[in-house]
């Protein structure tokens, strides 16, 4: 034994090598091709598009409850043992809860079943409750059954029954009475609750940048947050809304949502309309971006402002700020004071790209953030934190 563990240690000290080793080997050529670094790829905002579901269709059914059972009980030298059939178990619901986590409604399947409850036994046994099932929706999810809003899901962990599980049937013990001393009467579980749901996912965000296809507004949003909508100089870049956060020294965030471009007849479809205007619906208060380059901006902000008004009353009035965007260029220094003097609105001119006068925007964000969460107080409502 001693002698091979020499052996060993001799042949130890032989193969030693004192260098530091690759990370892993280049000698065959081969093996160094596969095992090149593997890159994350970019998804681009086309391809994004396809994931990103703000409606769903949904049929939702209770799970069975499971039926009762007749039996006897039977021991030796015992004659009438009487009845002992036990009843069946509830049926599973169907629940939707909003999960932080989720960000679309693509996961969520055309189809739930919730379980059904299991047949109830002999010797007074019950059948087992059916699980619930639980499906995971975005926060900002609105639930709809026949065109009529059932619920709204917008904190996070908020449940909503969308099917009941059918109550489980009844044993033969249940219908033992001082008159019926051995009942045979049984019941079959009822079947769970069927409904179809629509349901709409709407982006909670405290503020909205609203604005003409082209004005600017996932730039702001780069500028503004850490989030990375696609820009380029055509119209209609952006095809789902993006969410930034901007965070404060006090730890408060406030939420900017990028929402897709507007044209006038939105509210009657046109462009990517009306699907988005309901995005809007959901800030608090809203960020107009005008892009101070073209002439007369302030028509920008009238069409803007009808449009909303025409999809819901009162969308327009919500506190608002303008923001008179690409400053940099020489046409937007000779647009500025006409703008001002069209609009009563407060104006802030910046420029996405360069990052001028941005300081100003994120001051008054905080303080229009700051009043939407007194008002909300002093109603008694609990304001959307992020
Ligand atoms: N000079 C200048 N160009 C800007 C500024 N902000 C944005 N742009 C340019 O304007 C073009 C459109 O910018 P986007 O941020 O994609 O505009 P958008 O409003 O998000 O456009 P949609 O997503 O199509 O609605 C891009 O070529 C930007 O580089 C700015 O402050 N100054
Ligand atoms: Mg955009």
């Amino acid at each position: 034994m001693e002698l091979l563990r020499c052996a060993l240690g001799i042949r130890g000290l032989l193969v030693w090598r004192p260098v530091s080793r690759p990370a892993f080997s280049t000698s065959c050529a081969a093996c160094s091709k596969n095992r090149r670094l593997r890159q994350k790829r970019v998804i681009s905002e086309k391809k994004l598009s396809r994931y990103f579901v703000d409606h769903r269709r949904v049929r939702v059914v209770g799970g069975q409850g499971g039926g009762g059972s007749q039996s006897f009980h039977s021991e030796p030298r015992k004659i009438f043992g009487g009845p002992d059939g036990g009843n069946g178990g509830d049926g599973g619901h169907v629940i939707l809860k909003a999960d932080q986590q989720v960000k679309s409604l693509s996961s969520v399947l055309p189809f739930y079943q919730g379980f059904h409850g299991e047949r109830g036994g002999s010797k007074n046994c019950y059948g087992a409750n059916g699980a619930c099932v639980y499906v995971k929706v975005p926060v900002g999810t609105l639930v709809k059954e026949d065109g009529v809003v059932v619920a709204d899901l917008t904190q996070h962990g908020e449940e909503y029954v969308a099917a009941y599980g059918g109550a489980g049937g009844k044993g033969n013990r249940f219908f033992l009475s001082n008159e019926k001393r051995a009942p045979t009467l049984f019941t079959p579980g009822e079947p769970g609750q069927e409904r179809i749901l629509h349901l709409e996912l709407k982006t909670t965000a405290h503020a909205g940048l609203v604005g003409l296809p082209n004005a600017g507004k996932s730039s702001l949003l780069r500028a503004l947050s850490n989030a990375k909508p696609a820009v380029a100089a055509y119209p209609f870049t952006t095809l789902n809304p993006h969410v930034g956060i901007v965070r404060y020294e006090d730890y408060e965030q406030v939420a900017v949502a990028d929402i897709p471009g507007l044209i006038r007849g939105a509210h009657q479809n046109r462009g990517l309309g009306l699907a988005f205007l309901r995005h809007i619906e959901r800030c608090c208060f809203l960020l107009y971006v005008v892009d101070l380059s073209v002439s007369q901006p302030w028509i920008q902000l009238q069409d803007l402002k009808y449009e909303l008004e025409q999809y819901k009353k009162g969308l327009s009035t919500r506190p608002c700020v303008v923001i008179g965007n690409k400053i940099d260029l020489a046409e937007s220094r000779i647009n500025l004071p006409l703008l001002k003097e069209q609009i009563s609105d407060r104006v802030i001119a910046l420029s996405a790209l360069t990052g001028d006068n941005l300081e100003e925007l994120i001051l008054h964000l905080k303080e229009l953030y700051d009043t939407y969460v007194k008002v909300e107080q002093s109603q008694g409502q609990s304001p959307v934190k992020w």
